[in-house]
């Protein structure tokens, strides 16, 4: 585990002001592919009318690691995520996933991908066993369902359809979802939001093991202690650009996630 925090190369843009220990590592400016890496988004840009919501957006997620995305709301954290998994097609730049073009993939390709969003994109009329055994059809290893819905509290609901769930069941139904196919990579948009703390300490051990088992596991989230349980590598997303990039240690420096996500993002909106 320590290791692996060590293993990442920080990303370096020194043309940048800001608080002194960040000039001197995780400014992003380009990645270049490594072969661990499962994604890769360079330059990325994405209009809605007169909103930029990206503005170059360069980042990496590498396999067997768990990536955290932090970003304040409006960053561009959700439509990366889904132009990762080509459900929006970007304006420009080039992204990478598992070495193909996610827009336009084919089904062997999106088989590779697991993707929980944030309105989770469920049915509604379905019970989340019968929803479960179903997706797991769809893999040729799947995971055991039983075991996951079990980790996960869903047999404690399994009789309920999906439509009648509180928030945080139906967000573990999501989660257990984008997982069943065991996908080699996983993109997991604020897991644990609204989660109780049983939920949200149980999805942050499928999370590691998830990416111990090989999977690049990306997180999105507004919590620093997530990020800081969970994250081998964060990226912090502010007004469309990545504004660093690194291990947690690269990232933080002396001052501690927090007070550098503020400085970095504060910088930004300026
Ligand atoms: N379909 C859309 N039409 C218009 N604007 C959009 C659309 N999707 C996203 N945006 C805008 O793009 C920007 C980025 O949104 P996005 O949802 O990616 O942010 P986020 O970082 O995920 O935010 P949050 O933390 O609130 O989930 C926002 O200003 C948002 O209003």
């Amino acid at each position: 585990m320590v290791a692996d925090r060590k293993r990442g190369r920080p990303n370096l843009r020194t043309d940048l002001p800001g608080p002194a220990h960040l000039s001197s590592r995780t400014r992003v400016s380009r990645v270049e592919a490594a072969p661990s890496d499962a994604l890769v988004m360079h330059e990325v840009t994405r209009s809605f009318g007169g909103v930029d919501a990206l503005r170059g957006l360069t980042w990496r997620a590498r396999a067997g690691e768990v990536t955290c995305v932090l970003g304040p709301n409006g960053a561009g954290k959700t439509t990366s995520v889904e132009i990762a998994t080509g459900l929006q097609r970007p304006d420009g730049g080039t992204v990478r996933v598992l070495g193909s073009d996610p827009w336009g993939a084919d089904a062997e390709h999106r088989a590779r991908v697991g993707v929980m969003l944030q309105d989770g994109g469920l049915p509604q009329s379905v019970r989340p066993m019968a929803l479960l055994r179903h997706l797991a059809r769809f893999w040729a290893r799947p995971a055991d369902v039983d075991a996951l819905a079990a980790r996960l509290g869903i047999d404690d609901f399994a009789g309920t359809t999906i439509r009648r769930l509180s928030g945080g069941q139906r967000q573990r139904v999501a989660l257990a979802a984008a997982l069943v196919g065991r996908p080699e990579v996983a993109f997991l948009d604020e897991p644990t939001a609204g989660l109780d703390p049983h939920s949200r300490r149980e999805v942050h051990a499928i999370v590691r093991e998830t990416a111990a088992a090989g999977t690049a596991t990306v997180v999105t989230t507004h919590s620093f202690d997530e990020a800081e349980r969970l994250a081998d590598h964060v990226v912090v997303i502010a007004a469309g650009r990545a504004v660093a990039s690194g291990t947690l240690a690269e990232v933080a420096g002396d001052d501690g996630l927090e007070s550098v996500y503020f400085a970095l993002t504060e910088e930004a909106r300026r």
